[in-house]
């Protein structure tokens, strides 16, 4: 039982509303069997270069003189286009990534089309700074800003969340009337390939949408950041990619963001509803096989609540299906690749090196067919790890948690702190005034109380120290992808 994906066999980039083929490809791999998906061709400095060209030419075309309502009507007929193949791009998700077939349903393609509706209402409602200003003279100024597009908007996605994370860019930077050259990860190519359809298809003039295929050094990602024609450049990925990125863009002073990795927490209280705080833990550790920002890698809980909590979070977590996308009732399907599988398994084994206590998992599952060629690890929880343990402070990106006792509220949030990462946290308690107080002294770009992974897709995103720089989300992403003006008249 393996979903069949309804694209070409062949993945071509799209430059100047063309489908366009390069010489030099490279596989496309099922996490689930390891087998072949699609040839992706790979694109060269030359062909990222007319990508750069046609995206600049489009700017000057019949999309730079759109207004933002005929803009957001583009967008909404983006998102039509998506809905009308919504089985396509679902069944090209769960392809190249192998995840759970109700997960794409209900988060990564209906993210996609969200993404495009609200970008496109946003932009036609926002509203932009007026301030009266005195003058010596009494007569005084007003100041108001207009947002113009940036131009050629760079966007560099990764494989964890494929079409969420691309349109999480793509659509506000064409909603701010910018042009863009968009590379996803070469793990995950498919459905940024059929959006590229979608957006022939809902008559987006040539150049404006452009899609490069390849990897990130030499290859796709690096001849776009380094490329002399963006205007700015969006990433989301490892901080380690950001930083080289940062220094790629340097030189040409482009504007950045950046959503990068984490070693989130969950802080679980003893006054906490109890089952909801398992759930929610659940969610956080394993939901996409721990392939998420956001997820939880480290688990807080106090200290008399905590032996019941790892045991019963033991319990759920051994009762995880872990399977085929498109069986019934699975909650956990591969890895995305077996070059990830064995950084993952490479911490299992450096756990065990650091002392930890194995409650679960730890291993890679046996199933006695095709899967046994897949991607999959087990679920896993440990206990017992100091907290400067490699496995409880570095990134692993994958379905594992470490889970430690805590005894008093300051020394939790110290500890949830003392961190190189910044990106999210999330805090299980029934006391309204314990939240509020321990919330905003958490370092972190996103706080959940009480549940995990709940958007709103007009709040900022992003993280603090290496997880990210600058916000995205709601107006946080008009003004990324816009040039802010102010206009200043003496009255
Ligand atoms: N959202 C997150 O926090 C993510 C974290 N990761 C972590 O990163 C590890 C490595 O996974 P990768 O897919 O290699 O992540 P990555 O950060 O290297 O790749 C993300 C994107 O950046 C591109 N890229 C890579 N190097 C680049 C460069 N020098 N210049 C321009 N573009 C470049 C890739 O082609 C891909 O499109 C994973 O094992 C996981 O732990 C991976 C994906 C997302
Ligand atoms: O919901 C979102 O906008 C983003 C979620 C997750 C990531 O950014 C990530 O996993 O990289």
């Amino acid at each position: 039982m393996v979903v069949s994906i309804k694209v070409a066999k062949q993945l071509q980039h799209f430059i100047a509303g063309e489908f366009i083929a390069s010489e030099k490809t490279f596989k496309n791999i099922s996490p689930v069997d390891g087998t072949l998906i699609a040839d992706v061709c790979e694109a060269d400095a030359a062909t990222v270069d007319a990508a750069v060209k046609a995206a600049q030419a489009a700017l000057k075309g019949p999309w730079g003189k759109m207004g933002v309502q005929e803009r957001a009507a583009v967008l909404h007929k983006i998102a039509d286009g998506i809905q009308a193949r919504f089985e396509d791009f679902v069944a090209a998700e769960v392809a190249d990534t192998g995840r759970p077939l109700q997960q794409a349903r209900t988060l990564d393609i209906a993210r996609g089309i969200a993404n495009f509706r609200t970008f496109a209402d946003l932009a036609k409602t926002a509203n932009t700074d007026l301030f009266q200003s005195d003058t010596a003279d009494g007569a005084g100024a007003l100041n108001y800003t207009v947002r113009k597009p940036l131009g050629v908007v760079g966007i560099i996605s990764p494989w964890n969340l494929p079409l969420l994370l691309f349109t999480w860019k793509v659509a506000p930077a064409l909603a701010c009337g910018n042009t863009v050259v968009a590379k996803p990860s070469e793990e995950s190519p498919s459905s940024a390939t059929l959006l590229a359809e979608v957006m022939r298809d809902a008559g987006v003039p040539p150049g404006v949408f452009n899609l490069i295929h390849g990897f990130g050094g030499n290859s796709a990602g690096e001849f776009l950041t380094k490329h002399p024609g963006i205007d700015a450049l969006t990433f989301t990925g490892e901080s380690k990619t950001g930083s080289t990125i940062m220094k790629a863009v340097a030189d040409g002073m482009k504007e950045v963001s950046f959503e990068l990795g984490g070693k989130n927490a969950a802080v679980v209280f003893a006054d906490a509803d109890f089952d909801a705080a398992v759930a929610g833990v659940m969610r956080s550790s394993f939901t996409n096989s721990g392939q998420v920002c956001l997820c939880s890698e480290r688990v807080y809980v106090e200290r008399a609540i905590f032996p019941r909590f790892v045991a019963v979070l033991k319990e759920k977590t051994e009762a995880l299906k872990v399977g085929y996308p498109d069986e019934a009732n699975v909650d956990m399907g591969p890895l995305i690749s077996h070059g990830h599988r064995d950084k993952v398994l490479s911490y299992y084994k450096l756990a065990e090196q650091e002392g930890a206590t194995v409650v679960t998992g730890g291993a890679v599952p046996i199933f006695g067919d095709i899967r046994d060629a897949g991607a999959y690890v087990q679920p896993t929880i440990w206990t017992g790890l100091p907290d400067h343990a490699r496995c409880v402070t570095e990134e692993i990106f994958g379905p594992v948690c470490h889970v430690a006792p805590f005894d008093s509220e300051e020394e939790v949030i110290a500890r949830v702190n003392d961190s190189d990462y910044g990106l999210a946290c999330a805090l299980w308690t029934t006391n309204l005034a314990r939240a509020h107080r321990v919330a905003p002294k958490i370092d972190a770009g996103l706080v959940w109380v009480n549940t995990w992974y709940l958007r709103d897709l007009r709040t900022p995103f992003g993280g603090v120290k290496q997880s990210g720089l600058g916000r995205e989300g709601g107006r946080y992403s008009l003004d990324f992808y816009s040039e802010v003006v102010n206009i200043c008249i003496k009255l």
